[in-house]
């Protein structure tokens, strides 16, 4: 049963958290859209870096490689049109020749649905890998690693495995239906990692599009101050293309594929448009960035340069998402979100990554993306390919080299890497070596995901990421007798897969398959039949219960519970035995009686209170006093006399120091046996002597003391009653 009573404590819960401390280091006052202070470096496309402590320890050539490196995933709600705008990026960074359509009457289904089973289905299981390069205008080749990620919600480890190792975000949005559940599910996964995104409004080309009410929808709905960075030309069937607010030109894709870019002129219709969203970015970004505010407020206007650096740094700091149009499915607006990816996401080295040094009791570390420092890599998925067990990994410091032997830090394993390839969805392109801050995969590694490697000079642990628990079941068995493949598929599923679980009913003694989902449970079936021949026979799935009661106190009417907790803290704030505040306990309301006429709040709160009262009489109650931490210095000579005050007022002595000519001794003494020390110390030391102390810890005063504190507040009591 959960949940069964009302607990009040007086000590604030802590959330234990559900996943590694990524990115802790602050750089900014203010807090960002995450509620939690600012987590990321930020620096910007002039590269005047706010905090440069990371870039500081990477040499410069590394340091330009890591700029032009950008590890970024794809999020939505499902159907958004995530894989449909990641073939069109795949085309335009010349990875693919042609275009196929998700459940395309080609036959061929999209590149990134590799499993059969996707493109049967038309959606997205496994996330796939993959790294392209996109010329950014005259800046040049820019290195993405693009993880497309499932938007079911049966599928959220993949997401969730992706958002881990991932520096930054497309968010997708339909832009007819805006935010959707699944919407906020990934921005709650985003959340988690701090990861910051662009957003993209897809499916301009829909009846009914409008992508300022989807703007509006994510300020409102995901409470992301947002801003568009363009304007649609067009509309639905007539939609052609966009204007970039920024450089202040019209953008129409031309072209078979729309892979020419045309640049005119802003057409002199949409100009007080463009000029009003304009404005609004402006303003938006002044409620987000200092400096755009002074602009704002010398009621100036900004620069373009000024503009993309607050854009950027914003958008890093997770204060802001700028926003992006187009249809992915008619080949419009894809190549500004590749121009925007590198312009405005941040690169490796701007994102503040730590592990854990198992030799130092765990304590936390930086990882510096600098490919000479010692090797430390996470594995983030499994995959079992034609060539044996296909291991992703995201490398966080150093390099990685075929032929080089890695430690995991897990199961203290030193094993030899053999292949090392870098992912391209189901194909894969050999490499010697991947530098720090880049995804690959190597083969023959045998771990779990999840696993820390390193090149076993260091021993540094990056705790995996959230799990969440499987919510329903199903009985499984094999049609034809048990065989070895059965076992070793589900060994190897839920290997690769954390959120699929494999038991036996202890009753029936039959395999149970857990998941998140019956689709989720589903594919895995069908994969046994596929990929290990193994027809099964399912049993109804069967749902994660769980048992609880909706109301909670018994006979209380849920309306006085918020007294009760009131007359419990009224309670707390003056103890029973000296008046002083409580400490260290827990109220746990079980149950009680309600009267229809002479309940009324007051009456629970007293009854609280007395409750509270009465029960801290029976809990042997003690009064706790203030131990501190007593450091005193004086000459060599009045050691035996300070030593011996100390001890008259019941200090314990824990160390004395002698140097040279004088001494230390140090000592907890109670606070309140440390009054007048100051004098007393003058005089025993002719003046000589210091002293120095701090708080240490509370704890309980002897039971004499307990006695003439309590009478003592008594006859106070007493006194103030006549
Ligand atoms: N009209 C229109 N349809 C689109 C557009 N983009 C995608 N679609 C269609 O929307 C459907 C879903 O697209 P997908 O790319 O599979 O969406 P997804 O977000 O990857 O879906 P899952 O992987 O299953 O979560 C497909 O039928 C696409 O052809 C667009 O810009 N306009």
């Amino acid at each position: 049963m959960l949940g069964s009573r009302f607990c009040f404590k007086n000590s604030r819960l802590t959330n234990s958290g559900l996943c590694f401390p990524r990115r802790i280091k602050t750089f900014q006052r203010g807090t960002n859209f995450y509620g939690c202070r600012q987590t990321r470096l930020a620096s910007t496309t002039t590269d005047e870096v706010t905090d440069n402590s990371i870039k500081e320890q990477i040499d410069p050539t590394d340091l330009k490689r890591l700029e032009r490196l950008r590890n970024i995933g794809i999020s939505a709600h499902i159907d958004s049109g995530k894989t449909t705008l990641t073939e069109r990026v795949l085309y335009y960074t010349g990875r693919i020749k042609s275009i196929h359509e998700v459940r395309g009457k080609d036959g061929e289904g999209a590149k990134m649905d590799s499993m059969e089973l996707e493109r049967e289905r038309g959606i997205t299981i496994q996330s796939a890998a993959t790294y392209c390069s996109w010329k950014w205008g005259s800046r040049g080749d820019y290195n993405i690693n693009i993880i497309d990620t499932p938007g079911h919600v049966d599928f959220t480890i993949e997401v969730e495995r992706a958002l881990r190792v991932l520096d930054g975000a497309i968010l997708v949005l339909c832009g007819v239906s805006g935010v959707q559940s699944q919407t906020i599910t990934v921005d709650r996964q985003m959340r988690r990692y701090n990861v910051p995104r662009l957003s993209f409004i897809n499916k301009l080309d829909r009846v009914g599009a409008n992508p300022f009410n989807i703007i509006d929808q994510v300020r409102q709905k995901l409470k992301i101050p947002a801003a568009a960075l363009q304007i649609p030309i067009g509309a639905e069937d007539a939609f052609k293309g966009v204007v970039d607010l920024i450089r202040w030109k019209a953008l129409y894709n031309d072209g078979n594929r729309g892979e020419n870019i045309i640049e005119k002129e802003i057409p002199e219709n949409l100009i007080p448009f463009a000029t009003e969203k304009k404005q609004e970015l402006i303003e938006n970004l002044a409620d987000v960035d200092d400096q755009i505010a002074d602009i704002f407020l010398m009621e100036e206007t900004p620069t373009q340069t000024q503009i993309i650096d607050a854009i950027r740094r914003a958008t890093i700091a997770n204060k802001f998402t700028p926003v992006f149009m187009g249809s992915a499915f008619k080949n419009t607006g894809v190549q500004h979100v590749l121009d925007a990816v590198c312009a405005y996401l941040p690169n490796p080295s701007e994102v503040h990554n730590i592990a854990l040094d198992v030799r130092q009791k765990e304590t936390p570390v930086d990882l510096i993306p600098y490919s000479k420092n010692p090797f430390v890599g996470l594995a983030f998925k499994l995959e079992e390919g034609k060539y044996g067990q296909l291991t992703y990994l995201r490398v966080y410091q150093g390099a990685l080299k075929k032929g080089s032997f890695v430690v995991n830090t897990k199961t203290s394993k030193r094993v030899k890497v053999p292949r090392l390839v870098r992912m391209h969805s189901n194909e894969m392109e050999d490499v010697e070596e991947v530098g720090a801050g880049e995804i690959c995969a190597m083969f023959g590694i045998d771990c779990s995901s999840g696993d820390t490697f390193t090149d076993g000079a260091l021993e540094y642990t990056m705790t995996s990421m959230f799990v969440p628990d499987p919510v329903i079941s199903l009985a499984i068995t094999p049609k034809v007798k048990e065989s070895a493949n059965f076992s070793k598929a589900l060994n190897r599923f839920q290997r690769e897969d954390p959120t699929f679980r494999v038991s036996i009913d202890p009753e029936s003694k039959e395999t149970i398959v857990s998941g998140m989902g019956e689709l989720h449970l589903d594919i895995y079936v069908e994969r046994m039949r596929r990929e290990y021949n193994i027809e099964c026979v399912t049993g109804k799935p069967q749902v994660a219960f769980r048992e609880t009661i909706t109301a909670p106190g018994g006979n209380i009417p849920s309306q006085y519970i918020p007294a009760i907790e009131k007359g419990f803290r009224d309670a707390l704030e003056a103890g029973a035995l000296i008046g002083h505040p409580v400490n260290g306990v827990r109220f746990v309301l079980e149950d009680g009686a309600f009267h229809a006429v002479d309940s009324s709040e007051l009456a629970f709160r007293l009854a609280a209170q007395y409750a509270f009262r009465e029960a801290f009489q029976k809990a042997k109650p003690v009064i706790l006093e203030p131990i501190m931490n007593v450091e005193v210095t004086a000459p060599i000579e009045f050691q035996g006399t300070v030593i011996g005050n100390l001890n008259k007022r019941k200090g314990t002595i824990l160390d004395t120091e002698v140097q040279e000519d004088h001494f230390i001794a140090t000592a907890e003494v109670s606070l309140n046996n440390m009054f007048g020390y100051s004098s007393d110390l003058r005089a025993a030391t002719q003046g000589k002597g210091e002293f120095s102390m701090e708080y240490k810890k509370h704890e309980p005063v002897f039971p004499n003391i307990q006695e003439e504190l309590i009478a003592e507040y008594k006859k106070k009591r007493t006194a103030e009653k006549k």
